[in-house]
Order: structure tokens, then C-alpha cells, then sequence
């Protein structure tokens, strides 16, 4: 064996486990799809050195703890406090894990509208797939300081959410030098895929107190009707993003960007940092000349091809001060 090398970090578990859980109160139910992954640190080194499976929690465990824990949590419906309650049983159950990483991928399951047109209820239990953005929850949950002593942080947001407009949308001044082919323009279309991210502070939980009652005390910063309400910032923050990609007089994706997450900070009192990524899909006007057509000066650009690769990638973090 080498003496040349050692293992700097370790960490390991299950993804995408798939799960859907119905929660039925009376006949009105409520659904929740998710694709959780579930890792863990901790004293472990030896299976990697060692070859030592003694210290190895099977990941196929952790898929039925995630699957014991979706049938029996209080917290299912809301994927912030599902994940803290996964993320916290995982560390006071097993001694030597010391720190868990959980995601979850909420898939979206509205209810479907039904009814007279202008007299439409949800429906109690159909749902539909009403866009393919998801809500995604990342907790890291870490006990190194004591099982007694954990430390909760939270990052949630959006990934997915494509969008386009037609008009609204600008990018000139920039720098033209020998490179530069870009033509400016006073109107383009706009189009990306926003991926949105924002941290809450981090906070101390207590892990359940007994893993078989699954006992689990929600702190105060995410439970229900809070500003840190996870359900009603998410809501927010998609309403937000949508509502300034919208209404924007975009300058260029930078600028957008920033408008975005400055709602975003001031309209969630418990969010902390916001980072967006957002690739620019672009869409170019087809060159009609040729043939005697204008199809590419701004007003007169009607038929554009969707470029799928490359695309311009503009993110930034924003912070509260
Ligand atoms: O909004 C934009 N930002 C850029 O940095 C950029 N660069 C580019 O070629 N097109 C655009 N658009």
C-alpha cells in the first residue's frame, strides 16, 4: 500500500430515492412527490482504508429510513422540516455519524380545477404537473459538536423554471474590441432556466428524543405561519422571479438577475443570501436577406432559432447587509 496518499474526506449514501405520500384528512388529500438523497460524515474512514463494513450503515437503511420516516413524520408535507427531521434522526441514531446532508426535490402536484368556467374549486384529491420546475431543499445537519448541540442549515429554492419573454429585453454598451461580433439591440427575446438558491441562518435543533416515538421539535424560524415559513417564502420567491423576469426593462441578464434577488431579500425577513444562475438560451433571428426579407432588424425579427448550446451562464450571490 501506498504511504503516499491519504483519505481526505468521506462521505457517501443513497439518491434519488423516489417517493409520493398521501396524507388524507377526511376526503380532502394532499400529495407530495420527492427525490430525496440522503449522505452522511462521521467516523467511517476504516470501511474506505480498511475495508472495514463494521462502521458502514447500509444506504439501502437509509432508503428505509427515508421511506419509515415519510409513513410516520409529522413534518412530510413540508420538505425544509422533513429534511431536518431525516437529517436529525440520522445523527442521534447512529453514534458515530456526526453529520448528515439531505436534499429534496419537491415535484410539483397542484390540484386540478374543476367546475363551471369562472366557478372552478380545487379538486380534493386530482392533481396535475403543472410545470417542471422544482422545489429543491438542501439541510446539512451537524452534530460534530455533540448529539446534544446540532447545528441546522438550511438552503432552499427553485431549479427548472424556464421562461421566455418576447420583448422587454435589451444588451448594448458592452465592451467592442477585436472579438466582438455581437450586434447591439434595443429588443431581443430573453429566455432561461432559473436556478435560484437562498440560505437562511443557521440555527440549533434538537434531534428527535426518541427515535422510535420520532419525537421532533420544529424550531421556530421554520414552522408553519413564521417568516420562515419554507412553503410561503418558496411561493414568494417563485412569484417574485416570475413577476420581475415579466415586468423587467431588461438591460441584460446581470441586471435582471439583481432586481430579482433584491425582491427576494426584501420580501423574506428570514433569508439571508440569494444566488441565481441563469443561463442566457439564446434565440437568433434567422438571416432572410438572401432572399430580400428583413428578419433581423429588432422590430422585424420574427422567425429565430432556438440555439440549445451555447449559452451564456450568469449567476451572482446577494447577500443582506
Ligand atoms: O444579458 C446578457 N449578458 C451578457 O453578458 C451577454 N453576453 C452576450 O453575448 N449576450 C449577453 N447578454
Amino acid at each position: 500500500m501506498s504511504s503516499e496518499s491519504f483519505l481526505a474526506s468521506a462521505r457517501y449514501g443513497k439518491d434519488l430515492v423516489r417517493v409520493l405520500r398521501v396524507v388524507r384528512e377526511g376526503s380532502w388529500h394532499h400529495v407530495v412527490e420527492y427525490n430525496v438523497k440522503v449522505l452522511l460524515e462521521g467516523d467511517i474512514e476504516t470501511s474506505y482504508t480498511e475495508a472495514d463494513n463494521a462502521v458502514v450503515v447500509t444506504t439501502d437503511a437509509m432508503k428505509n429510513i427515508t421511506y419509515y420516516l415519510a409513513k410516520t413524520s409529522p413534518h412530510i408535507l413540508s420538505p425544509e422540516r422533513f429534511a431536518l427531521h431525516l437529517g436529525t434522526h440520522m445523527v442521534s441514531k447512529y453514534a458515530h455519524i456526526h453529520k448528515s446532508f439531505v436534499t429534496i426535490e419537491k415535484l410539483r402536484w397542484s390540484r386540478i380545477p374543476v367546475g363551471a368556467d369562472g366557478q372552478e374549486a380545487p379538486h380534493p384529491h386530482a392533481f396535475i404537473r403543472d410545470g417542471a420546475d422544482k422545489r429543491v431543499v438542501d439541510v446539512e445537519i451537524d452534530a460534530s459538536a455533540g448529539k446534544d448541540k446540532i447545528i441546522a442549515k438550511v438552503t432552499s429554492g427553485i431549479a427548472d423554471l424556464l421562461v421566455l419573454k418576447s420583448t422587454g429585453s435589451a444588451f448594448s454598451g458592452y465592451i467592442r474590441d477585436e472579438y466582438t461580433t455581437l450586434v447591439e439591440v434595443d429588443d431581443r427575446i430573453l429566455s432561461t432556466s432559473v436556478d435560484l438558491t437562498y440560505t437562511f441562518a443557521p440555527f440549533n435543533i434538537a434531534a428527535p428524543t426518541d427515535a422510535k416515538k420520532l419525537e421532533f421539535s420544529v424550531p421556530g424560524q421554520i414552522s408553519p405561519g413564521s417568516v420562515w415559513d419554507g412553503e410561503e417564502v418558496a411561493e414568494r420567491a417563485r412569484k417574485a422571479t416570475l413577476d420581475i423576469f415579466a415586468l423587467d426593462e431588461s438591460a441584460s441578464v446581470q441586471a435582471t438577475l439583481y432586481n430579482m434577488a433584491q425582491r427576494v431579500i426584501a420580501e423574506n425577513a428570514g433569508v439571508q443570501t440569494v444566488t441565481y444562475k441563469l443561463p442566457n438560451k439564446h434565440y437568433i433571428p434567422v438571416d432572410m436577406k438572401y432572399i430580400g426579407v428583413d428578419n433581423t432588424t429588432p422590430s422585424q425579427a420574427e422567425v429565430f432559432v432556438p440555439v440549445s448550446a451555447p449559452s451564456g451562464l450568469i449567476s451572482a450571490t446577494i447577500s443582506r447587509k
